[in-house]
């Protein structure tokens, strides 16, 4: 589905560029975490295979906030841009949420700026998220019909769990967010009918906490003490009940960066209309 969505974006690049818009990417990386480093190399291929242009720009861990804020004000003015990625997390001495404002509400195609959740949260023209985003759409694929179902999502993160409720939501779901703090996790999970898991702890959900033909969404991006990628779901238990089912790797991580380069798009032809 990752690949005929970015496909999907690829077909729709030449009307743009005929208009004489070419979409582009700006992805700044600080640092040398090497999963950030894979992760980012997927986005900038994905862009190049899909013929968007990207800007990688990669620093040193120790750069200032005050030069990365200096970065940002250049791309938010830069027309080649239309969308700027700052790869999370920064190093400790730098404000994430200080950076994420700092850049334009109309690139921030990771969709997370303030002004990004309150257009989600009120339900006006903005950026969603890539992840939540993403398992919308695989939700959309199998016509699942939301109103009225019980959706339930563990974690709550600004970048996932809070996001992915107010999309559920939007589409007339019930939804139940669990969290740290929460009372009988497994009476409330056994409730649902979907069931999105974003906490980042490996193998949380088991096969007794969910229902049987429940749509399981795994959004966590675990490493086991081997080195293995695995999610917050324990695949192998999960799948006997589950009607539908996310694996990881091969599932949302895909989905995550096809959604990216849908916003990119997307951001790119909202450009050219205000032109
Ligand atoms: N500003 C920002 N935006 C992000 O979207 C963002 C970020 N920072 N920081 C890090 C997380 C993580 N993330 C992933 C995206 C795709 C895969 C992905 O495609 N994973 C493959 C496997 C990759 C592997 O083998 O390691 C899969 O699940 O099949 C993983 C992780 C985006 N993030």
């Amino acid at each position: 589905m990752a690949r005929r969505l970015r496909a999907g974006v690829a077909a729709q690049l030449p009307v743009l560029k005929a208009a004489g818009v070419n979409p582009g990417l700006a992805v700044v990386l600080l640092g040398d975490d090497p999963a950030s480093h894979v992760y980012v190399r997927h986005k900038i291929k994905a862009c190049e295979e899909a013929g968007i242009d990207s800007f990688l720009e990669k620093y040193e861990a120790t750069l200032s906030e005050q030069a990365l804020l200096a970065r940002i004000d250049a791309l938010n003015r830069d027309a080649r841009v239309h969308g700027i990625l700052v790869q999370l997390p920064l190093p400790r001495h730098i404000d994430a949420r200080k950076v994420i404002q700092a850049i334009s509400a109309k690139k921030d195609v990771d969709g997370f700026h303030v002004a990004n959740a309150g257009a989600l949260m009120t339900g006006i023209e903005g950026f969603w998220p890539c992840t939540p985003y993403g398992c919308m759409k695989m939700l959309e694929s199998i016509g699942y019909p939301l109103p009225g179902k019980h959706a339930v999502v563990i974690g709550r993160s600004n970048i996932v769990g809070k996001p992915m409720a107010m999309m559920l939501l939007q589409q007339n779901a019930t939804v139940t967010i669990c969290h740290s703090g929460t009372r009988n996790l497994k009476a409330l999970t056994r409730e649902a009918d979907v069931l999105v898991a974003a906490v980042g702890k490996a193998r949380l959900v088991t096969g007794d906490m969910v229902k049987q033909g429940a749509v399981v969404l795994d959004v966590g991006m675990n490493r086991t003490t081997e080195g293995k990628l695995c999610g917050d779901v324990d695949f192998e238990s999960v799948r006997t009940v589950a009607g539908h089912i996310t694996p990881v790797p091969g599932g949302v991580g895909p989905m995550t960066i096809a959604m990216l380069l849908v916003n990119t798009l997307e951001s790119a032809r909202r450009a050219a209309r205000a032109q």
